[in-house]
């Protein structure tokens, strides 16, 4: 069952120095309380990284296996009052449903591993492979203060991993268009990120005579050409190609052709999946508009209007190129374009027969969700703490074991974040049947099954 008291800690980041500390602390206290094993194994370390990040060392019983690693966050993104049917911190139980901020993102993955590890212990369990735990505390605004500093730690150590896995898909049931069972998509990138941050100053007077064209005017004619000209289509140039050429058999004539033949028809794919905004992610290089500030009171004409604006860049893209598009797009001096953060999407982690992630992967998958028609390599469309341990693995993989129906991927972030009881419980059931595939010390035989590799 979920640690609901978890939930009810509310560990909201808001900015990079602006985290509810308290609350940091609190979780640190909590996780210590219902994971006594954990917390006092003699072949477990734990560490505290960053002030409030959890590193755990567990030291499995044969020291020629190289290590691998599971990685959450305890961090979770604001969330208001309004909008919820219950309280976002009250890990309010309704119809099978967990209701609360982090029961998606991401407490379910750092709850369940640390409860995984627990159930194990009990039984006397020692791996043979030994693993480390990162539980971040800073994931939403950055991950610079609790993951990255766990991996610099584990880096000036020496420590290399055999594979990393963190949040960033999971298993869509309904999500994709035209494929009707459930298929897992396991990430093997994330996409780029750019925050520009757009000025425009002008002279300021009395709003009875009016300039022709103000700081606002000028800004908000800047951002809506930026959102009525998306980046370029850049479907079937990144692993998405790979994505859908995998899951082709999935789809109903005539679309399985067309999907195994995207080396035609990917123009024609593109233009129906980018209708949705999921879809759309998939496609380009999606333009968000976020921010937008101007004006003190309506009788004063004010000197300055800025906005921001955060793209995820496709992972055939770079950020010099979408820096370029944009200034051709805005082509107006007038505003001022100063970047905030940029970073180009991660490299592609391996996806074939020896890739001992993946094939462990795919046979706890098989496991646990034997419904699980199949599984495809995917990309991640948000950014995770992963993208700071591209040092000690090129085999990162993104992938949380939950089940996501149409609706659910707006809770993430949105209102009414939920988890049903049973999706928590086979989460746990996963993690806890990985811990003991990661044991193997070489690849399992291919399995004769209609699942996709
Ligand atoms: C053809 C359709 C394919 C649809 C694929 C959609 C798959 C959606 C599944 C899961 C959603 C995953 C959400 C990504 C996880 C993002 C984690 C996050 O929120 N990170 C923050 C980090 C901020 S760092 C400044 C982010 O903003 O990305
Ligand atoms: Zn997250
Ligand atoms: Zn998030």
């Amino acid at each position: 069952m979920f640690s609901l008291g978890a939930i009810k800690i509310p560990t909201v980041a808001f900015l990079r120095k602006q985290l509810n500390t308290t609350a940091l602390i609190e979780f640190g206290k909590y996780i210590q309380k219902v994971f006594p094993a954990v917390f006092s194994t003699e072949f477990i370390q734990h560490e505290v990284v960053g002030e409030y990040s959890y590193l755990f060392t567990v030291r499995g019983s044969d020291p020629q296996l190289m290590p691998y690693m599971l990685l959450a966050h305890m961090d979770v993104v604001p969330a208001s009052e309004e909008g919820w049917k219950f309280p976002p911190f009250s890990a309010e139980e309704d119809e099978g449903y967990i209701y609360g901020r982090g029961t998606l993102d991401n407490k379910n993955s750092a709850i369940g591993i640390l409860q995984a590890l627990e159930f194990l212990l009990r039984r006397n369990y020692r791996p043979r492979r030994s693993f480390y735990i990162g539980i971040g505390h800073d994931e939403e605004v950055s991950g610079l203060d609790g993951g990255k500093q766990i991996a610099m730690l584990l880096q000036a150590r020496g420590v290399k991993l055999s594979f990393l896995l963190d949040e960033g898909s999971g298993i869509l049931d309904g999500v994709i268009e035209g494929i009707k069972s459930p298929v897992a998509l396991i990430a093997v990138t994330e996409k780029g990120s750019l925050t520009l941050n757009l000025t425009v100053r002008s002279d300021p007077g009395h709003s009875s005579a009016p300039p022709k064209e103000t700081s606002i005017g000028i800004l908000a004619a800047a951002v809506s050409r930026l959102e009525k000209n998306p980046m370029p289509r850049l479907f079937g140039y990144g692993p998405e190609l790979m994505m859908f050429e995998h899951l082709a058999s999935e789809f109903a004539f005539p679309l399985n052709i067309v999907m195994k033949n995207l080396w035609l028809f990917s123009p024609l794919v593109s233009r129906i999946i980018e209708r949705k905004p999921t879809g759309n992610s998939m496609v380009r290089t999606t333009t968000a508009l976020t921010i937008f500030k101007a004006g003190i009171k309506f009788n004063v004409i004010p000197h300055l209007a800025s906005a921001a604006v955060n793209f995820r860049i496709h992972p055939a893209q770079k950020v010099a190129e979408v820096l370029e598009i944009v200034k051709d797009t805005i082509d107006d001096d007038r505003v001022e374009i100063t970047v905030t953060e940029a970073f180009d999407p991660l490299p592609i982690s391996p996806w074939d027969d020896q890739a001992l992630g993946v094939q462990i992967f795919r046979r706890t998958i098989m496991d646990v969700f034997p419904h699980v028609s199949s599984i495809a390599p995917g990309v991640c469309i948000g950014n995770t703490d992963s993208r700071h341990f591209t040092n000690l693995t090129d085999a990162i993989y993104r992938f949380n074991p939950v089940v996501l129906k149409a609706d659910d991927v707006s809770r993430i972030h949105g209102w009414n974040e939920r988890i049903s009881v049973k999706d928590y419980e086979k989460q746990v059931e996963f993690l806890f049947q990985l811990i003991q595939n990661s044991d193997i010390d070489k690849l399992p035989k291919p399995h004769l099954s209609t699942h996709e590799l």
